[in-house]
């Protein structure tokens, strides 16, 4: 796992908030995902590339409970994760076919879990997800099992990337809390980013 603290210049992570807006409203934009069992996740998603299905666990081209295309992920969104890649050079190059996009409020949370869905080549040859955090701080927990209590708790602030390949691409991982009131004056100033935090993750299918 590789941390680049503060890698996402301010005019990139002003310019990913305003380029999530416009797909974020319309069709294939964000919404409340369900687990299997009906109840609701915490945040907001979008997917951007292909559509990952909460319910199914998979990956389609277009979401299956309204049919919405997926919309296509902006070069300029590959670009700083491609260079974060790139810095990371003890991982694989990835080409990014699929962008997860969530939104927290001050309420938000994602329990433990592994990333697994993408498919068998990718994940034997261990290709990193890059996932990039914008506005309120979170507490990301990682570990080795899915008990919350053994995890690493670190913070994750506006601009943070977080890259797990190899063997850490299927530590557990999750978000315990997003921080109230932890987003940099000049992005609020800037994009009028409500309270929360964005996070996005590249990953190739
Ligand atoms: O929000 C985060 O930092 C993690 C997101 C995540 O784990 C996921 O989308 O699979
Ligand atoms: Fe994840």
């Amino acid at each position: 796992m590789v941390r680049l603290k503060g890698f996402v210049k301010p005019e990139d992570q002003i310019g990913m908030v305003r380029m999530c807006r416009q797909p974020g409203k319309g069709p294939g934009g964000f919404y409340r995902p369900s687990f299997k069992n009906g109840a609701k996740l915490n945040l907001w998603m979008m997917s951007l590339g292909k559509n990952w299905d909460s319910t199914l666990r998979s990956y389609g081209p277009t979401r299956p409970f309204d049919g919405a295309q997926t919309p296509t992920i902006p070069d300029a969104f590959k670009m700083i994760a491609l260079t974060a890649n790139s810095t990371a050079s003890e991982f694989p190059q990835i080409n990014p076919d699929v962008c997860i996009v969530n939104y927290y409020t001050n309420s938000g949370k994602l329990g433990l879990h592994q990333d697994k869905d993408e498919s068998d080549r990718s994940l034997t040859k261990g290709l990193p997800f890059i996932s990039i955090s914008i506005g309120d701080t979170a507490e990301f927990l990682f570990g080795d099992t899915r008990d919350k209590d053994q995890a690493t708790k670190i913070n994750l602030e506006s601009g943070d990337v977080l890259i797990l390949g190899g063997e850490s691409r299927l530590l557990f991982h999750g978000v315990s809390h997003v921080k109230t009131n932890t987003t940099p004056t000049w992005l609020k100033e800037a994009t009028g980013l409500r309270p929360g935090r964005i996070n996005l993750t590249f990953r190739q299918y």
